[in-house]
């Protein structure tokens, strides 16, 4: 082994380059990193803290290359989004020049669906295979689980299908499955014996489909290099140097794919962080990173120790937290920029206050630090909370955008005219099929297709060869029905020949007219009708720029229909970004925000049960996983980090009290501020909000201009109020008293519920309306007069 590290050179090494003065953009690298750049060939580990220029290094190593003269042929990069890709790709083709576009760069769905694609007869299925998302591997699950006759309630369909994405991503087939008892938890073999047979009909649904699930893509590599010893051979000579960034987050299909791709010529560099491990549910590996030695063990190891991104004080408090798990590599991590402000914990009484508090805070910095709205990010454990800061920005007027969900794909017009596409390009497309086989209506009923459906399985095949190829009459369908099938038919492969000869926008025009997709919704007038037609109009708007984009790269013309699908198809959830998006508040939950900076921070929702997430107090390693995700939250901070949690939050419709999370006093207190009083009471300390309508200024000369924006308690002169008692007692407080609340001023009780500690008042507060508090944490004052 050799190591470099900052503090200590140890020289072993001795074929270092020289740092070539030609090659300028190598000044920008720290000594270790260079190392990590320049001595590119055999097996290298670069493990190091968040922040310490990982991505760079691979970025600048794959740069180095190339000015070498490497082939960029030659070069696989895999990284994590597609977005990480092309910046990355951006990067080095700034350096290098235009070579850098012949690099086989991208996430390992995208890279391995093109193998596969290559390769696809070699495993039975047809080039043009379909990429199954979520929903439809979801929609074939659910029809297995009711052709089965199973109890819907027993077979979630989400839980089956993140058990069989377990399953695939850890290689085990479904004959496995049923034979191994440590993958079936014993909830799974008590109460859910038949996953086993789902799994396996599901595998079957989709092969006869002609489609892959994402995990497929996965797995089906590993299944192609497997059998095909020629084929991984082709491969392995193709890839002479093989880099994955974010490493520790690889399972067991990708660990496997990338051991057995570098076989032959062992330049493999992977960099990753330990302490960023952070998609274990999903199956990711800690242990990879950890078995690099066995695996290679004449590995290189770069230890980058200097943080480049943070402030010192984000940095430390980083590694007070993570220093609570039991589970890690020791390693070193400093910043050597300005100390920082510390992190500001904001506590709000509920739910919709944080974001308030949030909101506020994000155009107090605007203001004051001339900051812009690209320099913001609110992150969150679940998509579920984005919607509260949502209006809360939308009401402070502050642009912002939001990662993951791909809603816009999600949407019945989007899924619809997609549906289409896929359809015509593999007629075996089943859940394509379904879903347009009748949009727009053409009196095609659901009888039809169940009589469709059934036959399908008990021939083993496809909706598209029964409808061509049975005697529709022996399936069960009358005449009517058997002639719009047959025209159903027809349409579709009225297009079959002008797929690859049309550009993808001329030909997805092309169906949309003849399909008559867009007199349906141009027929609408209604609001929902008019937005949907839109929605189609952003889609091709979308096409229309992916054409473009892929002519300026200097692709071959023309740019067909089935790449754009595949583009779709691949999305992750950092990848959605317009440019018009560009100077907006990011919104996104923290695994969405691995890799990724801002200047500023906002860590929302900081309570238990919400981060930590409820099943991660179950065991010791969840909590530890749970941990790491708060590593990688403070971590993407610049400048400030901010915490916030809210005291009660609503959820299915009932306001429960919450609890502030673990993770907050696990930072070493030397780095927090608590904030308390700027909040509520005015202090001189920072992270209140401005123009928010609760909250107090914190820097004196402005604060006449911003209080006017606020929200003020009437004074007494409005109110002739004799005396205020202290806090109430909860039990002496009744329906129709008037009450004060320390900010939203005075008001009405109007109802109480639920029993002590949990008593709910709704008070209709003179200035801030109508309120529901919970009263341990309200402290109302009776008003006396
Ligand atoms: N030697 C350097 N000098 C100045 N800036 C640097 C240097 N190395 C890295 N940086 C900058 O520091 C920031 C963090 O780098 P990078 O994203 O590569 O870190 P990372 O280790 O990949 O982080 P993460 O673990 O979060 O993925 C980037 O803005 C990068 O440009
Ligand atoms: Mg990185």
């Amino acid at each position: 082994m050799i190591w470099y590290n900052l503090m200590g050179w140890i020289p072993l090494w001795t074929n270092v380059n020289e740092r070539n003065v030609s090659k300028e953009f190598l000044e920008g690298l720290s000594e270790v990193q260079l190392q990590a750049v320049v001595n590119y060939n055999g097996p290298t580990l670069v493990i190091a803290g968040a922040g310490s220029g990982k991505t760079r290094v691979l970025t600048y190593r794959i740069a180095n290359m190339l000015a070498d003269g490497v082939n960029p042929h030659s070069v696989l990069s895999l990284t994590f989004t597609n977005k990480a890709a092309a910046e990355m790709k951006e990067r080095i083709k700034t350096v290098v020049g235009e070579k850098a576009k012949y690099l086989w760069m991208g996430t390992f769905h995208s890279i391995f669906a093109r193998i596969l694609r290559a390769e696809a007869d070699k495993l039975g299925y047809p080039s043009t295979f379909t990429i199954y998302d979520t929903a439809d591997s979801r929609s074939v699950l659910k029809s297995i689980i009711k052709e089965m006759n199973l109890d819907e309630q027993v077979y979630k369909v989400n839980e089956v299908h993140s058990r069989i994405s377990l399953a695939k991503n850890n290689l085990v087939t479904p004959a496995v499955y049923a034979n191994t008892s440590s993958l079936v938890t014993i909830d799974a073999a008590n109460r859910r014996p038949r996953i086993a047979d789902i799994y396996k009909k599901y595998m079957q649904k989709c092969y006869l489909s002609g489609a892959m699930d994402f995990d497929d893509l996965l797995l089906n590599t590993n299944v192609l290099f497997r059998d095909h010893p020629d084929v991984l051979n082709k491969y392995q000579n193709i890839f002479k140097y093989i880099l994955v960034d974010e490493y520790q987050d690889t399972n067991m299909a990708q660990y496997l794919i990338v051991k057995k791709l570098s076989e032959q010529h062992g330049n493999l560099c992977v960099v990753g962080d330990d302490a960023q491990s952070i998609y274990s549910f999903r199956g990711a590996k800690i242990e990879n990173i950890l078995n690099f030695r066995n695996d290679y063990p004449n590995y290189q190891l770069f230890k980058l120790e200097q943080n480049y991104r943070s402030t010192q004080t984000i940095v430390n408090a980083a590694n007070s937290i993570i220093a609570k798990n039991s589970k890690q590599i020791k390693k070193k991590s400093f910043s050597a920029k300005d100390p920082g402000e510390r992190i500001k914990v904001l506590k709000a009484y509920t739910d919709q206050e944080e974001g308030f508090l949030v909101a506020g805070s994000i155009s107090d910095i605007i203001y004051r630090e001339h900051r812009e709205y690209l320099d913001f990010a609110i992150l969150y454990r679940t998509n579920a909370q984005s919607r509260i800061f949502e209006d809360a920005l939308r009401k402070k007027n502050i642009p912002y955008k939001i990662y993951g969900g791909l809603s816009f794909y999600q949407r019945k017009e989007i899924k619809d005219m997609v549906a289409y596409l896929r359809l015509i390009i593999n007629h075996n497309d089943d859940e394509a099929f379904k879903r347009i086989v009748n949009y727009p209506a053409r009196g095609i009923g659901d009888t039809t297709l169940t009589h469709l459906e059934q036959a399908a399985v008990a021939n083993a095949t496809n909706l598209w060869t029964i409808t061509t190829q049975a005697p529709l009459d022996k399936v069960g369908l009358k005449g009517g029905a058997i002639k719009k099938m047959g025209e159903f038919a027809q349409l579709i492969q009225s297009f079959q020949s002008a797929i690859y000869t049309e550009s993808a926008y001329d030909f997805a025009l092309m169906v949309a007219t003849q399909a008559g997709i867009i007199k349906d919704l141009k027929e609408d007038k209604t609001n929902e009708g008019v937005s949907r037609f839109e929605n189609l109009e952003q889609l091709f708007n979308g096409i229309k720029e992916f054409e473009e984009n892929a002519k300026e790269s200097g692709e071959p013309l023309p740019i067909t229909i089935d790449r754009f699908l595949e583009n779709v198809a691949l999305l992750t959830d950092a990848d959605s970004e317009k440019p018009e998006d560009k100077n907006k508040v990011s919104l996104m939950t923290v695994h969405s925000a691995k890799g990724l900076e801002f200047k500023h921070i906002f860590l929302v929702g900081l309570e238990e049960n919400l981060f930590p997430g409820q099943m991660s107090s179950q065991s010791q390693d969840d909590l530890e996983e749970e941990r790491r995700l708060f590593y990688v939250a403070v971590t993407r901070a610049e400048i400030t980090a901010t915490i916030s949690y809210a005291q009660s939050r609503y959820k299915w419709g009932n306001i429960t009290s919450c609890v502030p999370s673990r993770f907050i006093k696990e930072i070493d207190s030397s780095y927090i501020d608590w904030n308390e009083d700027s909040m509520f009471g005015g202090s001189s300390s920072s992270a209140s909000s401005g123009g928010n309508s609760y909250s107090t200024q914190h820097f004196k000369p402005k604060a006449n201009t911003i209080s006017a924006q606020r929200t003020v308690a009437p004074t007494p002169q409005h109110h002739p109020v004799s005396a205020i008692t202290e806090p109430a007692d909860m039990s002496e407080l009744e329906v129709g008293m008037e009450v004060e609340h320390e900010r939203f001023g005075f008001g009405k009780i109007e109802a109480l519920e639920g029993s002590a500690p949990e008593i709910k008042a709704t008070v209709a507060f003179t200035v801030a309306g109508t309120k529901t508090l919970l009263l341990k944490f309200a402290k109302l004052r009776i008003v006396k007069r």
